[in-house]
């Protein structure tokens, strides 16, 4: 929100050279990041969408405003399907209006549906990590119903095996380690340049 008329009168800040080719490779599409809970899908697609100067829109904040509840809320009194299929159609929606990037929820790429509209409209980028680095961020969190179980370290590191395979379908890697955000954010501009540079070839 802008502070004062000066703010308003300001122009948005230059892009770097990086994200100005970034920018450039995804034309019209959406970027889209995917990856388990706590991989950072969230809080890399602000900076990346900042970079970028794209909207940013995350599924999850965007299911809790339309649907007026929490995503535990939704999952306990409509459980995981219902949630999934809601899903799909923020997904479908936010896909339609874009270019922008947009962050998912963790299950979202394992949906075929869902899949299948990011691969039709978006660029996906897989921010992969390691089981350690992903329990040190979410384990003093109480917010994911997936991770309300007898051992959760165990039940992320199943859901690291089921999913991982199906990740590995995004467009880009990259690795979301003990690094600076900055630093994944600038990898992430980076994959997106040298992608485009490779299509050209
Ligand atoms: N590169 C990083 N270095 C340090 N901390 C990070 C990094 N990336 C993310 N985090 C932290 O990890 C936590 C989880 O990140 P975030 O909420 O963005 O994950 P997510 O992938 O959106 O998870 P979910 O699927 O549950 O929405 C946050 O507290 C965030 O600040
Ligand atoms: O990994 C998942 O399946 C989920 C991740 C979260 O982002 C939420 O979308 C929800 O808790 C389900
Ligand atoms: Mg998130």
């Amino acid at each position: 929100m802008p502070n004062s008329m000066t703010d308003l009168l300001k122009s948005p800040p230059a892009r770097t050279p990086l994200a100005e080719q970034a920018r450039l490779a995804i034309g019209r599409r959406n970027l889209v990041f995917v990856g388990l809970m706590g991989a950072g899908k969230s809080v890399i697609g602000r900076m990346v969408a900042q970079q970028l100067s794209l909207p940013f829109m995350d599924t999850d904040a965007e299911i809790e405003r339309v649907s007026r509840m929490t995503i535990s809320e939704l999952f306990a009194s409509y459980g995981e399907v219902e949630f999934r299929a809601l899903e799909t159609r923020v997904m479908e929606r936010l896909l339609k209006g874009g270019p922008r990037v947009i962050s998912t929820g963790g299950g979202a790429f394992i949906n075929e549906r869902t899949r299948a509209a990011i691969k039709r409209d978006g660029v996906s980028v897989w921010l992969r990590a390691d089981l350690e680095v992903l329990w040190e961020r979410v384990c003093r969190r109480e917010h994911r119903p997936l991770l309300k179980t007898e051992n959760p370290k165990q039940t992320l590191e199943n859901l690291m095996n089921q999913r991982y395979p199906i990740y590995a379908e995004a467009d880009l890697t990259v690795e979301s380690r003990d690094v600076r955000k900055e630093t994944v954010t600038a990898e992430v501009l980076a994959a997106i340049a040298a992608m485009a540079e490779g299509q050209e070839k």
